[in-house]
């Protein structure tokens, strides 16, 4: 188990900041999953951690020992990459070991080693394939299996399913949850997956452009969203925009209060906060599209300033395609330069508040 941490990290490719002033602490054990869109400075925040790029500013401490400028053989890192780089020319079994043989374990503790790394990973019956033999799933087991095998003090995982299909890349993420767990092992988590990252983490740190725009559990980041990026880029949300006077917003169908200096403002809500009924008034909303996914409908309605929003209503919901309808917050989000201003909390269910305070 081990501590990381990180303090005032940057990476200059050129002229371009890759990762800008970056700090996170990561504690013994923890899960932290690092968020965000493409070129957002992820990879290069993972690889200066794992040794594998040198920053151009700060310092990263495993344990309190700065391991800044030490090379990935000499760092307490293990690295697993999206593309795993397993040696074809061996078997599953000395894949595993060749991290070992070089540390000059004797014979029979590697043996012992590659055994219990391959039952953790589920490969117990397979040591003498070739790589070439497994599956896209067995190999990104393959992978983890000879990170692990070196008992690393931290786990660096970079998106190490993204070439993975949907389900069985649903299956590893619960079986690296449940392994990482078990050993109790520090780890980062690459991804530029929402799901993935509500699914596994601990705590989620957003990036954008090389910065941090939030760093919190799963639960937060998705009812206390920060930041306006932070807002849509994590689940579905719809966007108004409009202004503040006297403490209202000014948007004719949301005239919600808003206890902010008058200046523009953002609304945002989840489509499952936004309440629509039927309406005749001038200014109404139209349903335009309705996707029935079973245990809801998903609708589309577009206001008449031409701003689209989602609606997600009951399955049983008799909303038609064309119908007028007045929208409404049950709860929301206000913007105002991209940082939350106000937010509205509708009194939890007691199943909610129960299930929170666990
Ligand atoms: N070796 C390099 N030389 C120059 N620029 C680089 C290098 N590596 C990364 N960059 C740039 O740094 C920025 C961050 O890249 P990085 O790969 O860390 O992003 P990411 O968030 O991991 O993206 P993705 O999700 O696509 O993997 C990008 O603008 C990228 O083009």
């Amino acid at each position: 188990m081990a501590r990381l941490a990180i303090e005032g990290v940057s990476k200059l490719f050129g002229t371009s900041y890759a990762v800008r002033d970056f700090s996170l602490e990561v504690g013994d054990g923890e899960l932290v999953c690092l968020l965000g869109p493409s070129g957002s400075g992820k990879s290069t925040l993972l690889r200066m951690i794992g040794g594998f790029e040198r920053p151009s500013g700060g310092t990263i401490r495993i344990d309190a020992k700065d391991v800044t400028s030490l090379p990935p053989e000499r760092r307490p890192t293990g690295m697993v990459f999206q593309s795993h780089a397993l040696w074809t020319h061996m078997d599953v079994f000395n894949n595993i070991a060749f991290g070992l043989k070089l540390r000059r374990l004797p014979k029979s503790a590697i043996h012992e080693r590659v055994e219990s790394a391959l039952a953790l990973v589920g490969l117990a019956d397979y040591g003498r394939r070739m790589t070439t033999q497994l599956s896209g799933g067995q190999q990104q087991r393959l992978a983890l299996a000879r990170s692990l095998v070196l008992e690393p003090k931290i786990l660096l995982l970079d998106e190490p399913f993204a070439s993975l299909d949907q389900h069985l890349r649903e299956r590893l993420r619960e079986e690296v949850r449940d392994i990482q767990q078990r050993l109790g092992i520090t780890t980062l988590f690459v991804t530029h997956g929402q799901d993935e990252a509500l699914a596994l983490a601990d705590r989620i740190v957003v990036m954008r452009d090389g910065r941090t725009e939030q760093i919190a559990p799963p639960s937060t980041i998705y009812r206390q969203p920060q930041t306006a990026f932070v807002a849509g880029f994590i689940g579905s949300m719809n966007f108004v925009q409009s202004h503040t006077r006297n403490g209202v917003c000014g948007h004719p169908l949301f005239p919600l209060a808003i206890p902010i200096e008058d200046g523009p403002v953002t609304l945002a809500g989840r489509p499952e906060a936004l309440v629509i009924r039927p309406s005749d008034r001038a200014d109404a909303a139209t349903a335009h599209r309705i996707v029935d996914f079973g245990t809801h409908k998903m609708v589309d309605i577009d206001l008449v300033d031409g701003t689209r929003l989602k609606a997600m209503v009951a399955p049983d919901d008799r909303i038609r395609a064309g119908m007028k309808v007045e929208p409404s917050f049950a709860s929301f989000f206000a913007f105002r330069d991209s940082a939350l201003v106000h937010q509205s909390m509708p009194a939890k269910s007691d199943a909610e508040a129960e299930l929170l305070s666990v």
